[in-house]
């Protein structure tokens, strides 16, 4: 059993919204690893960066990830972040990856002021100006295929997703 497709981006490239299109349109079930560390920690992500730090989360999404790629048979979206843990990405290897790409004007555009976001919680461009620079050659690395996101619809983007995804 694993996923149909993993989808990786930086915030607001649209992984949650397009992900959850993605599964409606094949039929498939949807998870987040976001919404599953949630659910497994008992409260929102913010909370967990505060009370016990980013490198505990890692351990946690790595951990979540690892049995989501092997008990789960759905689309799945990864937060940004999860590809900057090295036992993470090796988990991907052998999967199908779904890169979303997206340049800073319109991550940014919406993500807002990154409510939730607790990377975000200060100086929003330059944050993502910079995550988005270290983290894109490891979505390049973990990618099976690459779909740009600017300038569209998530339906559309959908739509490419699921004809990229046909044998
Ligand atoms: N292609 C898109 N065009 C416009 N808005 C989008 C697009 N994709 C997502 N959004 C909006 O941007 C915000 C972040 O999307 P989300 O799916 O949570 O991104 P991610 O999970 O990659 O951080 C949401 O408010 C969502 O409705
Ligand atoms: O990029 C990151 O490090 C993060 C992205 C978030 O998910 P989205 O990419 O779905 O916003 C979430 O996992 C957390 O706030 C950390
Ligand atoms: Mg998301």
């Amino acid at each position: 059993m694993a996923p149909v497709a993993v989808l990786v981006g930086v915030m607001g490239a649209g992984k949650t919204t397009v992900g959850a299109a993605v599964a409606e349109s094949l039929g498939l079930a949807f998870a987040d690893t976001d919404t599953i560390i949630e659910e497994r920690a008992g409260k929102p992500i913010p909370d967990i960066f505060v009370d016990e730090g980013e490198a505990a989360f890692r351990a946690m999404e790595r951990a979540v990830v690892a049995s989501a790629l092997s008990g789960f048979d759905g689309v799945l979206a990864l937060g940004g972040g999860a590809i900057l843990d090295d036992g993470t990405r090796e988990l991907l290897a052998g999967h199908t990856v779904v890169y979303l790409s997206v340049e800073l004007a319109d991550s940014l555009k919406r993500v807002g002021l990154g409510a939730g976001r607790p990377l975000l919680a200060m100086n929003p461009r330059a944050t993502l100006k910079f995550l988005l620079e270290q983290r894109r050659p490891l979505y390049l690395e973990v990618a099976t295929h690459t779909v740009v996101t600017d300038g569209r619809e998530p339906e559309e983007i959908a739509r490419e997703v699921v004809a990229r995804l046909r044998p």
